[in-house]
């Protein structure tokens, strides 16, 4: 199959990103303190990810103290800029990073392991992560809207309330709420993530890098990304994608699918072969098409693109110049 927007014949735009292979980036980790301790790699072991921890070290490591010169950037800023305009009132409110991709792609995984190597430096212990299909309608509107086989496009979120919640962060708030998804029964809960004014947020999500929007639901000319300090891209080519995808479905048989409460507990029993053609079905007529008409065109409103290769390895990074 062919897809259209591989990297290939889209390249991160030139001129706008730099280019760092793997190995120049592997050399940043040499330089880089928090080397990661013993603790460290039991908590990272502890996730449950199927993660190497060599790559952490050498690639996402670098990866944390960059993000950190950001952070860090930005509260000196604030400090000045309150100094020139004579205590204006700015008080630091959390660093917030967008990251984004398609589905399957190790955004979660990712998010996971970029809060706790940014908790580890000593300006930031406080990091938190909201993933954004909390914002998704729940299944009910989605029915109602015929919506429900467009799950993850931007039209099945609620954007003002997700943009409302940011709004909220970015403000200062001391403790904002947004609403829980749930994989197993596939439908928003009654639960609630609780957003403590925290140094660092992480927002995880298929959109975060979707421009405004025009039509029906449109908020206005404010977009997600407006709220963001840095925005990463996790990029691959979609054949590997889709076999990382395909690999999770199958996998989920035993754990998810095998629920009372599941959604899709009809999957449970489903043979290999069988799991691999549903698989692939949803994901050739959701996730492939959302991909491609909706997440890749805005990889490079990124400020980072991380592009994998078809072992997970980074194979390597595009730095928006500043
Ligand atoms: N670095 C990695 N090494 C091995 N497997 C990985 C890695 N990152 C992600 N995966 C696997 O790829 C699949 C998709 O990753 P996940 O983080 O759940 O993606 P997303 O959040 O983008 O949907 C999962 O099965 C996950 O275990
Ligand atoms: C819940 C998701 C839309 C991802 O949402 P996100 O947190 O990225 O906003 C996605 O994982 C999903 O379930 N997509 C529907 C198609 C499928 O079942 O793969």
């Amino acid at each position: 199959m062919t897809y259209s927007f591989s990297l290939e014949r889209n390249p991160a735009k030139p001129g706008i990103f730099q280019h760092f292979s793997r190995q120049t980036w592997r050399r940043l980790a040499e330089a880089t303190p928090l080397p990661l301790t013993s603790d460290d790699i039991t908590t990272l072991t502890s996730l449950g990810d199927r993660l190497d921890i060599s790559e952490a070290d050498t690639i996402y490591r670098p990866l944390s103290a960059l993000l950190e010169m950001h952070v860090e950037n930005k509260r000196r800023l604030d400090a000045e800029r309150k100094l020139f305009l004579h205590n204006y009132e700015s008080p630091s409110t959390p660093f917030i990073i967008g990251i984004g991709g398609s589905v399957a792609v190790g955004k979660s995984t990712i998010s996971r392991l970029l809060l706790e190597l940014l908790r580890r430096w000593p300006n930031t212990p406080r990091v938190q992560l909201i993933t954004t299909d909390g914002f998704l309608y729940p299944n009910a509107v989605l029915e109602e809207r015929g919506l429900m086989t467009r799950k993850g496009f931007p039209e099945s979120y609620n954007r003002a309330r997700l943009i409302d919640f940011l709004a909220q962060v970015k403000a200062g708030v001391e403790r904002v709420t947004a609403p829980v998804y749930d994989h197993v029964t596939y439908d928003i809960t009654a639960e609630e993530a609780v957003i403590t004014r925290p140094d660092i947020l992480i927002v995880e999500g298929l959109n975060v890098l979707q421009p405004a929007r025009s039509g029906p639901d449109s908020i206005g000319t404010t977009a997600v990304s407006d709220y963001f300090d840095f925005t990463i891209y996790v990029d691959a080519d979609p054949s590997d994608i889709e076999a990382w995808y395909i690999s999770r479905f199958k996998s989920l048989r035993q754990t998810a699918f095998s629920r009372k409460d599941s959604y899709f507990r009809n999957y449970a029993s489903l043979t290999d072969e069988e799991a691999v053609t549903r698989a692939r079905q949803i994901w050739r007529t959701i996730n492939l098409v959302n991909l491609e008409e909706n997440i890749l065109p805005t990889r490079d409103r990124a400020s980072l693109i991380i592009r994998k290769g078809c072992d997970h390895k980074v194979e390597g990074l595009y730095l928006r110049k500043l």
